[in-house]
């Protein structure tokens, strides 16, 4: 995996305090930095002495130090994000709402909070007077804040409501986000974390680990999904990583003590068994669908915009082709997919509708690829019943996991690099994602997208795709034939040597 030199390391602060045990708290906040390749500082609220059984004290630092560690490494060292844990005294809470508050607009930093108000061993860290800190001068400061049930009770005050309403409070005091974490439910099987902002929601599910080494879970997920913004993923697909990080960090955990030991730190989570099940409020509910499958390696994946482009290709064996037609009447469209649809069958080739699944199912295509928008309205099980392969559209850890769950017959990874022949609404995702959201397709075929040319092939095919889509290395080429053959040819013979 590519790693960044330490010049470009993104840089991450805890503000929190010292664990001696090690597990959690500031130290375990930096061993996660280091882990997803940001550089750690950290600012010191206070330390404590505990072990894995207990917390036996703690003293906060002076204001004084307190705020000299904030000044000092804002002078040299600015963050791209802020974490923040335990703050066990009102006098520094204080004193960090109004360093953020002063410094947040001008320096543009990220203000992630876990509000750490009580150890899992029972230690009690805060008072009346620190709630109402947090709610009153922290909550607006925070683009996020992530607690668990016990805590989301404490700070809104709502302990009776329902944990939505609960949140809705913390956003109303002026929170801009809530992950709450459902670690404390009842549910033994599973654990369900809801994410509520002002204009978007969703839930990521995962297996609940049997492990009793969990001390410091709560540090290790808002540190995670600190480093992720931090490496300029959006908070959504941020909170996807931090919480596939602490999956795969709860299921290699280890004892320390005699009591709950600590987890274990690894990497950039690729693994698919470490991913939640992500349900988002627009989701159908579909009984399993089963996809036709397409055979892997898919290879060179040529997208062109009509049946003359079509005819032109097919003397070069083409083994996929995607029919992508943006314009013509209801009655044009259908004739060039009709007619296309005939000429794949009398040339073997796989044949993939872009959206105009209903005419993909009369015609009996190979195959249909739709974007993240069709799959709300297009009838999915009417494509898998009539046997019709379905490839997907993907531009983040969101649309990934939305995708994968559907079980389609590929994935599509776009766009790579910035691209002219489309508008795209999100930004080019770059060599170092695309390894990454291939590797957690592993058991789905995938298709790279997005600015390709013979100049960028090798890149790509090495980050472990099953297939190159291209649009303009073709059709753009003052010689498309000549482009397709030498495409084609390239995919092969690297397919070949990397079955
Ligand atoms: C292989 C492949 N990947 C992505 C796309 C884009 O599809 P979609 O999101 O449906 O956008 P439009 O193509 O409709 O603009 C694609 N066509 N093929
Ligand atoms: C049609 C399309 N879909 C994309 C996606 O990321 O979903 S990128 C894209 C255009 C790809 O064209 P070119 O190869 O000329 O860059």
């Amino acid at each position: 995996m590519h790693k960044p030199d330490a010049a470009t390391k993104p840089i991450v602060w805890t503000i929190a305090s010292s664990d001696s045990g090690g597990g959690a708290g500031i130290q375990a906040d930096l061993h996660t930095f280091a882990a997803l390749d940001c550089h750690g500082c950290s600012v010191i609220a206070a330390v404590t002495a505990q072990n894995s059984t207990e917390v036996v004290g703690y003293e906060a630092v002076s204001q004084a130090l307190f705020v000299t560690q904030l000044n000092c490494l804002l002078h040299d060292m600015p963050p791209q994000v802020i974490k923040i844990g335990l703050i066990p005294d009102t006098g520094l809470l204080e004193q960090l709402a109004s360093w953020l508050a002063q410094h947040k607009t001008q320096y543009q930093f990220i203000v992630i909070a876990d509000p750490v108000l009580s150890s899992s061993t029972g230690y009690n860290f805060v008072r009346q007077s620190t709630l109402s800190t947090w709610r009153h001068k922290l909550l607006p400061l925070l683009d996020l804040i992530t607690p668990n049930l016990p805590e989301l009770a404490l700070l809104s005050q709502l302990p009776q409501a329902e944990v939505e309403l609960q949140a809705g409070q913390l956003l109303q005091w002026g929170a801009k986000a809530v992950l709450i974490k459902g670690g404390h439910s009842n549910s033994i099987a599973d654990i369900t974390d809801h994410f509520i902002s002002s204009n978007s929601s969703f839930q990521l599910t995962q297996p609940r680990l049997s492990t009793v080494h969990n001390h410091g879970t709560g540090c290790v997920l808002s540190s995670a999904i600190a480093a992720a913004c931090a490496h300029d993923y959006e908070l959504a697909d941020s909170i996807i990583i931090g919480r596939a990080y602490l999956q795969q960090a709860l299921c290699h955990s280890y004892a320390t003590g005699k009591g709950a030991g600590s987890l274990q730190h690894h990497a950039w989570p690729t693994e698919p068994r470490y991913f939640s099940i992500l349900k988002q409020p627009q989701d159908t509910d579909y009984d399993t669908l089963s996809f036709a499958a397409i055979a892997a390696p898919i290879g060179f994946y040529p997208v062109v915009d009509n049946v003359q482009w079509l005819k032109r290709l097919l003397p070069l064996e083409p083994d996929v082709i995607q029919l992508r037609i943006k314009h013509g009447t209801a009655g044009e469209v259908e004739q060039q997919i009709a007619e296309a649809v005939e000429l794949s069958r009398d040339y073997q080739l796989r044949l993939f509708i872009n959206d105009h699944w209903q005419l993909a199912i009369k015609y009996a295509a190979y195959g249909v690829h739709l974007g993240q928008e069709d799959l709300t309205t297009a009838d999915l099980s009417a494509i898998a019943a009539a046997g019709v392969r379905l490839g997907i559209s993907t531009h983040s850890y969101v649309e990934l996991l939305r995708a994968r769950q559907l079980l389609p017959s590929y994935i599509a990874l776009g766009h790579i690099f910035t691209t002219q022949t489309k508008q795209m609404p999100s930004r080019p995702q770059g060599l170092i994602r695309l390894k990454r959201y291939a590797a957690l397709c592993s058991d789905i075929p995938t298709v790279a997208i997005g600015g390709i040319t013979t100049e960028r092939l090798d890149a790509v095919l090495q980050c472990g795709v099953s297939g190159v889509a291209v649009v303009s290395a073709v059709t753009a080429q003052a010689e498309p034939e000549q482009a397709f053959s030498h495409f084609k040819h390239r995919v092969e013979q690297y397919y070949a040597h990397h079955a």
